[in-house]
């Protein structure tokens, strides 16, 4: 698997523009399209549902869509988004009443499933589910909202996480990181173990997204590989 990702998070995109500005910053050098979806139940906004996803899909948005469900109930909604054409879809185990089920209800429409962390969730639901997910998704924000600062406790939690990764033995599990990531800390943070950076204010804040994208691999290209 390639080494390192860059999602934009299209929370921080032009919504009036949608598609043309998801093909720009796919064009720019974006490998996988962040889509936020929030309920104003489990997080206190609300966003874009399923039918957003399958508009990008209709407008010929190819990339990888990876669907970050911050709502409750979780299940309800994935079928939707698998209909709609995700490719990953990650959703938090506290809003989840059975994780096992939501895990598999993802792989069995083809998704790849993951389970992300709040910064203050434990990293102990992965304790039994190591083997059916692939990807684990550390928020270095509360989940809510886009333009949050960094917080840096994140670190330690991607550092347990990919040793956890390391011990399961399953070298394919990706890091992602969610929050907050800017050119100035995206190397603190792939140092940490993330593999994966979600970034939306950063990128369709910058005037020049190619430029910014650049910016960011540069960085990412001074981390020392992992032993
Ligand atoms: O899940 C999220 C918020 O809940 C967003 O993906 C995240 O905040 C990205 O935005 P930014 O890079 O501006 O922090
Ligand atoms: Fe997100």
């Amino acid at each position: 698997m390639s080494d390192y990702l860059i999602a934009p998070s299209i929370l921080s995109a032009d919504f009036a523009r949608l598609g043309a500005d998801v093909d720009a910053v796919l064009a720019a050098g974006a490998d996988v399209i962040h889509f936020d979806v929030m309920d104003n139940h489990y997080v206190p906004n609300l966003t874009m549902g399923a039918m957003f996803c399958k508009a990008l899909r209709d407008y010929g948005i190819r990339a990888p869509i990876d669907v970050h469900l911050m709502v409750k109930p979780v299940d309800r909604l994935i079928g939707d988004f698998i209909d709609a054409g995700a490719d990953i879809i990650t959703f938090h185990p506290e809003a989840s009443e059975h994780i096992d089920r939501s895990l598999q209800l993802i792989r069995d429409g083809g998704c790849k499933a993951g389970l992300v962390f709040n910064p203050a969730t434990p990293l102990h639901y992965l304790d039994h589910v190591m083997d059916r997910i692939d990807q684990i998704l550390i928020m270095s924000v509360n989940p809510g909202f886009g333009g949050q600062s960094f917080i840096p406790e994140a670190l330690d939690k991607l550092r347990a996480a990919r040793q956890r990764i390391a011990a399961s033995g399953r070298t394919d599990i990706r890091l992602e990181v969610d929050g907050g990531v800017k050119v100035d800390n995206i190397r603190a943070i792939a140092e940490a173990g993330a593999d994966m950076f979600v970034a939306g204010s950063a990128i369709f804040g910058a005037a020049d997204y190619a430029e910014r994208i650049s910016a960011m691999r540069a960085e990412l290209a001074a981390v020392a590989p992992r032993a």
